[in-house]
């Protein structure tokens, strides 16, 4: 992938330097509905070609040419050459998969075709539209737009793709370029009574992104891609500012390439902003070095309906009253519209480590983070998989490579297994990334290895660690490859007091199990958890799980009831609404409980001062009273 200057690519929305405002996608082949042809004609203006129309799959995650797929032998192997694994065999990935979900190679559901998948017409508000037109301002109201902008990552936006169709298309996608466009969007929005929601990657796992049925005015997706440019980078006070389209791995490229890292790592930097980390007080991987999205940005731009909002001066902290930015983080696109985003960055540290330990079981290595946290050594990343996942990323080894070439020689194995007394179907395995100089990063190794000892964990070498984080951007193709043969997979994740994790664990697995069979499944489920950060009073769990729906006719409604039970099981064990994914429109019925009638009444107070024409109107985090709008 080829990087590119800054200028370069001023009418496109970049990955990595990856589009070209010349280039055309296959999302043209996009179908209209035969009223769409009749009721509405196409209308479009300066319409860039963004990374999001010519190199994403319509229906499913990342790339379009990376996907899994089988083989002429048969086995699972990663498509492309963007990965590591890329044009690589798993030969143990279909094993699994039929052992651990039961799935059947002759029993296939692959996605329609793209040509097939039906539009709706558009709502269109002529006079906006006009608008637009006359202040420059980009815009479509063509299908292939609308479709990749109607939707996030969900299981439902999945099976809408590949099965079915998208309940509500935004009826109109407008590219502003820059913070003055956003003003003038929003003023025009709530002047010929538009409604508005802004996109960044499009990588939200909370129906964020979906449009509202109920929504009867013409709705706008605000797609930030054309506002990607990192605008300064002040070495002095080791801040930058960037405009909030630009997409995570962009950031982090460009800021390398001038010796800094911002520090945030998100798995879905491949493809998310720094709006949306914003908007969905997003975490990264490395929060332990650098922090989450709320520590690391300093200042913000944001546009509302009643004006902009911003600081008067960029200091590093300011006792003025209630911090006005934390309303901003995690609004997911209620009230208003990121534009630009002053952050911390670092000078890139000289040396990166990978490390990994293993432990004879979970009990064990969640004992070792408690302890972790106590004595504050949290390497920048630590994270902790169970037996289930352990398992998994061992059957995710290419010909050549593996989980265990660190313990390459079957001595060291036997180490474990026999010498330790570990299990097979009981060990767990944690990652780890150090970062520092060569001295620190050597202290904070010895630490934590010295740690680890006293809750017999065994160190598993550099490689294995190097390994686990690789995974990470594979493992979100996955569940494309499940949905070709009936399997519904998601991950979800919450926050939680030491003194719970284990129980929450162990709880939710069991009632995914036992709710999927009492649903009818009839094959294996796959349950499994990691702990993926540490604080002080608690940790972070994230789930995967995943479930067979063949000979379900209603797969969905058995997804839903699964995911609705587990997490009225989190929160029973003490744990969170969330974590880091957000709210949106999937976790919104948990919100009073979180915080309070009052802490509702707060938030729609906040929004009807902000946005009283509810011109924002992707309707998450709460449900508007209408006596106040
Ligand atoms: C495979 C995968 C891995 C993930 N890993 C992580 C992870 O490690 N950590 C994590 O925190 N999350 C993770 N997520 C969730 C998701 O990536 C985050 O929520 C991310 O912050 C969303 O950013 P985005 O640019 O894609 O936002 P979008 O999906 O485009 O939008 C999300 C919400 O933010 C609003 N929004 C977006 N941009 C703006 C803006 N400029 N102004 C106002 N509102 C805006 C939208 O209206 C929407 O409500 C993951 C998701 C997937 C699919």
């Amino acid at each position: 992938m080829s990087g590119k200057s800054l200028g370069q690519t001023m009418l496109v929305g970049r990955i990595m330097g990856e589009c070209r405002s010349e280039q055309k996608g296959p999302t043209d082949l996009f179908t209209s509905t035969p009223q769409v042809k009749k009721m509405a004609e196409i209308q479009q203006f300066n319409v860039p070609q963004s990374y999001r129309d010519t190199i994403l799959k319509w229906n499913g995650w990342g790339y379009r040419d990376s996907f899994f797929a089988i083989n002429k032998n048969g086995d699972v192997e990663f498509t492309g050459s963007r990965y590591e694994m890329s044009g690589q065999a798993l030969p143990l990935l279909r094993p699994w998969f039929e052992q651990n979900l039961g799935i059947d190679l002759d029993y296939k559901t692959p996605s329609q075709p793209q040509q097939q998948f039906k539009v709706d017409p558009p709502n269109n508000n002529q006079v906006f539209i006009d608008f637009l037109r006359v202040h420059d301002i980009a815009y479509s109201n063509a299908p292939q737009h609308r479709v990749m902008r109607a939707h996030g990552h969900t299981v439902h936006d999945m099976m809408h793709l590949r099965y079915g169709k998208i309940p509500r298309y935004p009826d109109l996608i407008v590219w502003p370029k820059d913070e003055s466009q956003v003003e003038k969007i929003v003023e025009a929005a709530n002047r010929f009574n538009q409604a508005l929601i802004p996109i960044g990657g499009g990588t939200s796992v909370s129906n964020a992104l979906d449009c509202p049925l109920p929504e009867p005015r013409s709705i706008a997706s605000i797609d930030m891609a054309l506002m990607d440019h990192i605008l300064w980078i002040d070495s002095q006070n080791l801040t930058c500012r960037a405009e909030a389209g630009i997409i995570g791995q962009t950031l982090e490229k460009e800021l390398n390439a001038k010796g800094y890292t911002c520090g945030h790592e998100p798995d879905s930097i491949e493809f998310s902003s720094l709006g949306g980390w914003v908007s969905t007080r997003a975490s990264g991987m490395k929060k332990n070095r650098y922090g989450n999205i709320e520590d690391l940005v300093v200042h913000l731009n944001f546009v509302t309906s009643k004006g902009l909002i911003q600081r008067q001066c960029q200091v590093p902290r300011l006792s003025s009253g209630p911090d006005l930015q934390h309303v901003i983080l995690g609004s997911e696109g209620t009230l208003g519209v990121v534009t630009q985003v002053t952050l911390k960055i670092f000078p890139i540290p000289p040396v990166k480590r990978f490390g990994s330990l293993v432990f004879p079981n979970f009990n064990a290595g969640v004992a070792f983070f408690r302890e972790v946290a106590k004595h504050r050594c949290q390497p920048a990343s630590l994270r902790l998989v169970d037996n289930e996942q352990f398992i998994m990323g061992q059957a995710m080894k290419t010909e050549n490579k593996g989980l265990w070439t660190g313990l390459k020689a079957s001595a060291s194995k036997m180490y474990v297994t026999w010498w330790k007394g570990f299990k097979v179907d009981e060990m767990v395995a944690a990652t780890c990334v150090f970062e520092g100089s060569e001295e620190e990063v050597e202290q904070q190794e010895r630490r934590l290895y010295a740690l680890a000892e006293q809750f017999k964990g065994v160190v598993g070498g550099e490689e294995n660690g190097r390994y686990g984080y690789r995974l990470t951007f594979a493992i979100a193709y996955l569940r494309d490859l499940g949905m070709e043969y009936s399997v519904l997979g998601e991950s979800f994740e919450t926050s939680v007091p030491w003194d719970k994790v284990l129980n929450l664990c162990r709880n939710v697995k069991q009632l995914i199990k036992r709710e999927a069979k009492a649903a009818g499944v009839k094959y294996p489920v796959l349950a499994s958890c990691r702990v993926t950060q540490v604080y002080d009073a608690g940790a972070c769990v994230y789930f995967y799980f995943g479930f067979n729906s063949r000979g379900l006719d209603n797969s969905l409604e058995v997804y839903d009831r699964i995911e609705t039970a587990a997490r009225d099981e989190i929160i029973a064990c003490g744990g969170s609404i969330s974590h880091h994914h957000g709210i949106g429109k999937l976790r919104k019925q948990w919100m009073k409980g979180t915080v309070g009638t009052v802490g509702l009444d707060l938030l729609a107070a906040i929004k009807h001062e902000l946005d009283p024409k509810n011109v924002f109107a992707n309707a998450n985090l709460i449900d508007l009273p209408s006596a106040k709008l």
